[in-house]
């Protein structure tokens, strides 16, 4: 429906401008856990790319470790329900934890993330999220660091899917409704 992709009703950004976004937070990220070793949290599956960025524009120290839920399950609506399907290795109590998310939505699954994480005793608990959709969420929750604010409209690209597909596009984009109503 673009000019040149017909699965798209317009592209919202390239990756020259999320890797421009993720040196914005990388650089506020050594400004504020200078002197420390945060644990960057990647959220599967639709954070890897992001998570790719940011952590190149880093420098302090950092670890990174993996956390794999779901609640959409490839479709265009929340389930509501977070099922953890992989959990961390590593132990967060008294860390820095930084979730690193691809979009909040609804903010159910970083709602569900905050509360596992200080459950288990991280010392702080921030998000770096690729996308907020403040028109979507459901719940009272705010990200930290934030790549772009985007409309009530289901994205795909850039890690993130439509039903399963298109994680790996170079950029993010809306879908064409006409392709799931
Ligand atoms: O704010 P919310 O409404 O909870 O939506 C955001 C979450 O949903 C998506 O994950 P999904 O469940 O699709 O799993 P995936 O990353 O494996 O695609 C996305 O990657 C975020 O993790
Ligand atoms: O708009 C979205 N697109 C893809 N995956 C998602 N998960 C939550 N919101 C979205
Ligand atoms: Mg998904």
């Amino acid at each position: 429906m673009t000019d040149t992709d017909p699965r798209f009703s317009k592209i919202l950004h390239d990756h020259r401008e999320i890797e421009t976004a993720a040196k914005r937070i990388g650089a506020q990220i050594d400004r504020d856990y200078a002197g420390k070793t945060p644990i960057l949290v990647v959220v599967l599956k639709g954070a890897v790319m992001w998570a790719g960025d940011l952590f190149r524009n880093i420098s302090i120290d950092v670890e990174m470790d993996f956390i794999d839920i779901a609640s959409y399950h490839g479709g265009i609506a929340s389930s509501n329900e977070i099922t953890l399907r992989t959990d961390l290795t590593s132990d967060v109590k008294d860390r820095d934890v930084i979730i690193v998310e691809d979009i909040v939505d609804t903010g159910l699954s970083l709602r569900y993330l905050e509360s596992l994480l200080s459950r288990r005793g991280a010392r702080s608990v921030k998000t770096a999220t690729m996308l907020n959709k403040q028109k979507g969420h459901k719940v009272d929750i705010r990200a930290d660091y934030v790549g772009f604010e985007i409309d009530n409209e289901f994205v795909a690209g850039y890690g993130l899917d439509y039903q399963e597909i298109w994680r790996n596009l170079p950029f993010i984009g809306v879908v064409n409704p006409d392709i799931y109503s």
